[in-house]
């Protein structure tokens, strides 16, 4: 029975991290599958990713309690995670479901190490999509006086379903402050353009009007600040000066659905880290 954990760390970068978290693996019979690693020296801190095997004779909990003096003594961000343990999902989408759709094939197919536990939407359009594929649609419509509380069913929903990611399947609601800080580092939305382009609403038809020769796509943490968030995944396509708007929003949703699955992808194999208002991605 396989037991590896992924450990993800960050630290002021200093010698001796490597050679102390290796060495402490090797002391408890640890066997490194990968390891990445990245010292930026702009912002000065360290960024290490191992992928590692520990014994049968070893509980996983001994060797997370003797790891802790050490991050400690480095003052580093950490965690360890069972690399097997399939994420649990809460997906938000509006009116336009093609990356919903997307990500219910990938997750349904065993192509991402996750499992969409609800899908939660201000439209109906979509119940019986959800439904075809067995996951409980939860039908959220909100409108400026009523926003607080619909937050509040989606947050109520992220506890009880053991919400480990939330991802915003271009859902089009700008989130309160209050439920970005509920929910920072673990929720994702999918900006339908190359940010830091075109920000905000109706990006293509902003793009068509700039007469641009590529559109793209951009999957972010969500922050208070909109489309402003850690950059994790971007992509591309090629258009051309007879494209309409309806032409580019075509070509467009595939790059989304395909930016969208990897940056999901990542995250739950725990790929991403925060470095500021940046990500340093091991891929
Ligand atoms: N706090 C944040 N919320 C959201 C973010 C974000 O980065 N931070 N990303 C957006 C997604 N988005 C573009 O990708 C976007 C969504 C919604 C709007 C907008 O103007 N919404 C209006 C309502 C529009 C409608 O009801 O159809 C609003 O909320 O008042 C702009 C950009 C998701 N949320």
């Amino acid at each position: 029975m396989s037991r590896d954990h992924i450990l993800t760390l960050s630290c002021p970068d200093r010698t001796g991290i490597v050679h102390g978290v290796s060495g402490l693996l090797f002391e408890h019979g640890c066997n490194i599958i990968d390891a990445q690693q990245f010292g930026d020296p702009e912002s000065g801190r360290f960024f290490l990713r191992v992928h590692f095997d520990v014994p049968a004779s070893t509980p996983v909990d001994t060797v997370r309690e003797a790891f802790a003096p050490l991050a400690a003594a480095h003052a580093m961000d950490w965690a360890m995670h069972d690399a097997r343990r399939r994420a649990r999902l809460l997906v938000l989408v509006s009116r336009q479901g093609h990356c919903l759709n997307d990500l219910l094939f990938r997750t349904h197919s065993r192509q991402l190490r996750a499992d969409i536990a609800a899908v939660a939407s201000n439209h109906a359009d979509y119940a019986r999509l959800a439904g075809s594929y067995g996951v409980p649609f939860h039908h959220f419509p909100v409108d400026a006086g009523t926003r607080e509380a619909q937050e509040q069913r989606i947050l109520d929903l992220v506890e009880r379903e053991r919400i480990d990611l939330v991802v915003l399947a271009r859902y089009m609601q700008i989130l309160s402050p209050r439920l970005c800080e509920a929910l920072a580092g673990r929720a994702i939305n999918i900006h339908h353009s190359f940010l830091p382009s075109f920000k905000g609403a109706q990006p293509y038809h902003q793009a068509h009007a700039r007469g641009v020769k590529i559109i793209g796509a951009t999957a972010h943490y969500v922050t208070p600040d909109l489309d402003e968030g850690p950059i994790i995944d971007q992509d591309v396509a090629h258009v051309d000066h007879a494209m309409t708007p309806a032409a580019l929003i075509r070509i467009g949703s595939d790059v989304e659905s395909r930016v969208l699955a990897r940056a999901v992808r990542l995250h739950v194999e725990h790929r991403i880290l925060l470095n500021g208002h940046r990500t340093v991605v091991f891929r």
